[in-house]
């Protein structure tokens, strides 16, 4: 399990580095035997009275273990992230210099402006849930929030549930049905599973519900693969 786990952290934690810093310091970076960050996924000001009350909820349900709450930038480093660099080696990313400004997309708001969500994950049931409240900067339709938006949660939540059996992957595929509008500043709850897994691809699918699990508000499937060591990215 915690191995699992530290390659959700992995990810998010190379992502921030790679982001923030550039390859030099991804690289370097993993020599670190241990860093923490702010972990960006525990009750601010912003969240609503649902998003707190299903956060308490699923904190209750870690209480066995059966559930786990990820951190969302908070991470310890492990060993094997050695064999990260093995990917990126030979690609040729964008300068660094213009990449000081740059920074994870689902972190990149004022609190409460942007994406405010908290992710909990389901070791033997493969699943990943994600409790994800819109804010006013994310406005779509007036007063709703936009399909992109939507996207790069499911995105991101169908990727975690990904990672934390596959390790390192892209997303090659996604296909969303968008069946109901979300109130901007509502709260929402991304439920996905992982499908199956052929060789370097796994096939994961979500729905997106109301809090009362009443409107279905979409569907998706996504299909990820994992990286091969043997090829560029770039
Ligand atoms: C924890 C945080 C979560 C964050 C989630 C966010 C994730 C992202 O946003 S990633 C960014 C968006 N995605 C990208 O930019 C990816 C761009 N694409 C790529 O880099 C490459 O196409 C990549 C890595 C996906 C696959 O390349 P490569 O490793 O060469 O795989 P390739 O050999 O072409 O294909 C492998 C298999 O997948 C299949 N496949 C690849 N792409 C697709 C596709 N779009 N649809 C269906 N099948 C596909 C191939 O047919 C092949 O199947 P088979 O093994 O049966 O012959």
């Amino acid at each position: 399990m915690d191995g699992c786990l530290h390659c959700v952290f992995t990810w998010q934690k190379a992502c921030s580095i790679f982001h923030t810093q550039g390859w030099k310091h991804l690289r370097r970076s993993f020599s670190t035997e241990k860093v923490i960050h702010k972990d960006h996924s525990l009750p601010n000001p912003s969240w609503s009275k649902d998003l707190r009350l299903l956060f308490d909820q699923f904190m209750k349900k870690c209480e066995d273990g059966s559930w786990k709450h990820l951190p969302s930038s908070e991470c310890k480093v492990p060993q094997r992230i050695h064999s990260f660099k093995t990917y990126f080696l030979d690609s040729k990313p964008v300068k660094e210099d213009q990449l000081s400004q740059a920074r994870p997309f689902t972190r990149s708001y004022e609190v409460g402006q942007g994406f405010e969500y908290a992710m909990f994950y389901n070791e033997d049931e493969k699943r990943t849930v994600c409790l994800f409240q819109g804010g006013p900067y994310l406005e779509g339709p007036p007063g709703f929030l936009h399909g992109g938006a939507l996207a790069t949660m499911i995105d991101t939540t169908l990727g975690v549930c990904t990672i934390s059996c596959m390790g390192l992957f892209m997303t090659a595929n996604l296909n969303i049905n968008f069946k109901s509008p979300i109130p901007l500043c509502s709260v929402v709850v991304i439920s996905s599973q992982l499908d199956k897994v052929e060789g370097r691809k796994v096939f994961v699918s979500c729905n997106v519900r109301s809090v009362d699990e009443k409107t279905l508000h979409s569907d998706a499937t996504g299909l990820f693969i994992k990286l091969d060591p043997e090829k560029s990215l770039t």
